[in-house]
């Protein structure tokens, strides 16, 4: 099913998922879509393998983990979370060298936490990743110091931004 997307997410300096000047890191973009839902979009790196060839578990959760940290931010983008919960199922081997698409959403929403679900998706479509997680809200400054242009938040679009993203 085709998502159409409503906006991309701000990336930032140095975060492993969505740091644009991490060297190592995802460089991860994140698209708003009209399901309501937040879709990842990245491409691994050899430095992201755990046995040659396969995508690391850690690296599976982090991505998993940022994309349901984020969907809050769909309703209110002035919410910010800490993980205090994240399980994660590991279903198929995740290739590197390859696109991978990531999808997350909000499940459960209170005054003080969130609940949300991704799935990491293969090329062809199929669930190879599956996570719950859970998030306490905290005001930026009590999570970090936060300056938005020192850390480079921003949306940066390119060219060829996605309109519309397969799921
Ligand atoms: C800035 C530039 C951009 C940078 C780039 C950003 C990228 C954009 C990212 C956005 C997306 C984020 C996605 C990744 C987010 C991480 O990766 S965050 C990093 C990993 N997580 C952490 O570091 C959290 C570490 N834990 C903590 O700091 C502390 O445990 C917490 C969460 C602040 C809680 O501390 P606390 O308040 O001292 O704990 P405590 O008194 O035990 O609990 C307080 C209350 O919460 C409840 N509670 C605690 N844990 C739980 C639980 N698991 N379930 C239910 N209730 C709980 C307690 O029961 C208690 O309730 P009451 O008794 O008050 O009713």
């Amino acid at each position: 099913m085709k998502q159409k997307v409503l906006k991309k997410q701000q990336n930032s300096k140095k975060c492993l998922v969505c740091g644009l000047k991490n060297d190592l890191g995802l460089k991860a973009s994140f698209y708003e879509t009209d399901m309501n839902e937040l879709i990842a979009i990245f491409n691994p790196l050899e430095e992201h393998q755990s046995y040659p060839g396969r995508l690391h578990g850690g690296i599976a959760g982090a991505i998993l983990d940022e994309t349901i940290g984020r969907a809050i931010m769909i309703q209110d983008d002035t919410i910010w979370g800490v993980t205090v919960e994240l399980n994660i199922k590991y279903k198929k081997p995740i290739p590197l060298d390859e696109e991978l698409r990531v999808v997350g959403r909000i499940t459960k929403d209170s005054k003080r936490l969130f609940e949300g679900t991704g799935e990491i998706l293969l090329p062809d479509g199929e669930i190879a990743a599956t996570a719950w997680g859970k998030y306490m809200k905290m005001p930026i400054d009590k999570i970090a110091d936060f300056n938005e242009d020192e850390q480079e938040w921003r949306i940066v679009s390119s060219k060829n931004e996605p309109t519309e993203i397969e799921v």
